[in-house]
């Protein structure tokens, strides 16, 4: 079964010649049970493709479903309270003047309403607070109360907007993965817009790139981040190297040994590299020009004899001087991408 299907959904905003097409033919799939991670650049359309689910912006063209209800296909748009769909803002917007219990109770409209607030409360560990005001809560645990309050009506699926943005690093980390948790034991299905690239390959069973209104690759975490489709992929989701070869071949031709390449003439081709991919040896055909602590390991910028700069990650217990010779290969059993330039 599936969760929710777009079938080249178009959104745009504004008229004629102001107009934004802020989502542009984007056609997904979301499969029961699964936690899908959207993330891009700022006004790639994020948002609004959550929106449009819940039903805050109506779209122009295409078709929306969830389960095997249209709920929009740009003429006829269901009712936003009718699509039983949960939401999670970054704001988490809980009503100030009413306590825990009364905001995880709000949208249960049956008498059922008492004891689903306290089941949900359990669920994310906020029994105790169950009597406190917004205003007496942390905002992790704000953020836990705004996720009960959007599951106690038993949503389909729940779309998560950025909803960790305003949290610190530390608690950030714990509280996305608390949520992630109680999503997947309650098995709800869940969209989760981010910008942040950790919080996405955390997270996502699968991720959704998004770029200018276009989806441009959904796949698993290690595919979106080892085989991007393209550089811009490559770029948004981590770190990499880009070194210019003139065909797939030259890679095969490499036996691993980086500084083995030569500078073609003209290409269009580049061979993406993360920086942990590359080891340094011994050896010469390389430089050291770069180091920088990172805590964990160090990572080096070394430049390549056919002028290229790569960068690698070695452990602090083996630090490599500034300056000095080495040899730059790919890890052994790594199968580097070829992309576009
Ligand atoms: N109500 C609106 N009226 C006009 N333009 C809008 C409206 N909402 C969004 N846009 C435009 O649509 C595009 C997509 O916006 P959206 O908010 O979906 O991006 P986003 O990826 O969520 O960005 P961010 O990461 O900054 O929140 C942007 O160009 C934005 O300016």
């Amino acid at each position: 079964m599936t969760a929710l299907q777009f079938d080249h959904v178009t959104k745009r905003f504004g008229r004629f010649d102001r107009q934004v097409v802020a989502l542009d033919d984007v056609s997904i799939q979301l499969a029961d049970h699964e936690v899908l991670a959207l993330v891009g650049p700022s006004g790639c359309g994020k948002s609004t493709l959550l929106r449009a689910i819940a039903g805050i912006h109506p779209i122009d063209e295409g078709t929306i479903r969830l389960g095997d209800r249209v709920v929009d296909d740009g003429r006829v748009q269901m009712p936003p309270e009718k699509r039983r769909v949960g939401l999670v803002f970054q704001e988490h917007a809980l009503f100030p003047h009413l306590s825990v219990t009364d905001n995880v109770a709000f949208g249960v409209r049956d008498d059922t309403a008492p004891t689903r607030a306290a089941e949900m409360l359990d669920l994310v560990g906020m029994s105790e607070y169950a009597d406190r005001y917004p205003h007496e809560l942390s905002g992790g645990e704000r953020q836990r109360v705004a996720l009960a309050r959007a599951l106690a009506p038993n949503p389909d699926l729940m779309l998560l907007d950025e909803p960790f943005a305003s949290l610190d690093t530390n608690l950030r980390a714990r509280v996305r993965d608390d949520v992630v948790a109680i999503l997947r034991s309650t098995r709800t299905p869940a969209v989760f817009v981010t910008h942040d690239q950790h919080d996405a390959l955390a997270v996502g069973d699968r991720i959704a790139v998004m770029r200018a209104g276009r989806v441009v690759q959904v796949a698993a975490p290690d595919v979106v981040f080892h085989r991007p489709v393209d550089r811009f992929v490559a770029s948004f989701m981590g770190e990499a190297s880009y070194v210019p070869v003139a065909a797939a071949s030259d890679v095969v031709g490499l036996a691993d040994e980086l500084t083995a390449l030569t500078e073609p003439e003209a290409t269009d081709r580049t061979l993406m590299l993360r920086p942990d991919d590359i080891v340094l040896e011994h050896g010469d055909g390389a430089v050291v020009e770069h180091a920088e602590f990172r805590g964990t390991v160090w990572c080096y910028t070394v430049r390549l004899a056919n002028g290229a700069a790569v960068k690698s990650l070695r452990n602090h217990l083996e630090p490599v001087q500034v300056g000095s010779s080495v040899q730059a290969r790919l890890r052994p059993g790594h199968h580097p991408v070829v992309l576009d330039a």
